[in-house]
């Protein structure tokens, strides 16, 4: 798969460690950023991210800040995005399988190294289930 990522000052730690995993497991990876601790401010990333993903549709974006509430308040803006704001495997697996999600979101804060992975490995597993789900998906837009 490939995917977009990007952070703020508070997952900076976290969004390094996701790019090398993501790689290890042979996925494309863009790093949108920022490469240093500076305090940054989330939306100018997750902006950033989302008309990356709005222009390479094929792709998944990955967002984390400290929370990663900011992060997919931010992505949710976005006409075309669905940002999910992810603690476990369960809400990956049904962000991408009902929720048709393109945007992952989590925060450093709140979930450690090994959560993440078993994130990141749910939503890679997970793909739409259609169906039902369809014209729920359709209605989330407003415009
Ligand atoms: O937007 C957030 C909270 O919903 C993010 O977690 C930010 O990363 C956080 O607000 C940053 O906080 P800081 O005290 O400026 O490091």
């Amino acid at each position: 798969m490939k995917f977009y990522i990007a952070t703020d000052h508070a997952g900076i730690e976290l969004k390094d460690y996701t790019v090398e995993l993501l790689k290890e497991k042979g996925h494309e990876v863009i790093d949108l950023g920022p490469f240093n601790k500076d305090r940054v401010d989330y939306p100018d990333y997750a902006h950033k991210l989302c008309l990356s993903i709005l222009e390479d549709s094929d792709a998944q974006g990955i967002l984390i800040c400290g929370s990663g509430i900011g992060m997919s308040m931010a992505a949710n803006r976005h006409e075309g995005i669905r940002a999910a704001l992810c603690h476990d495997a369960y809400t990956a697996t049904v962000a991408r399988g009902h929720n048709d999600a393109n945007v992952l979101c989590f925060g450093e804060r709140i979930v450690g190294k090994g959560v993440a992975e078993s994130i990141l490995d749910a939503w890679i597993a997970g793909s739409f289930e259609g169906g039902r789900h369809c014209g729920r998906v359709e209605k989330i837009e407003i415009n």
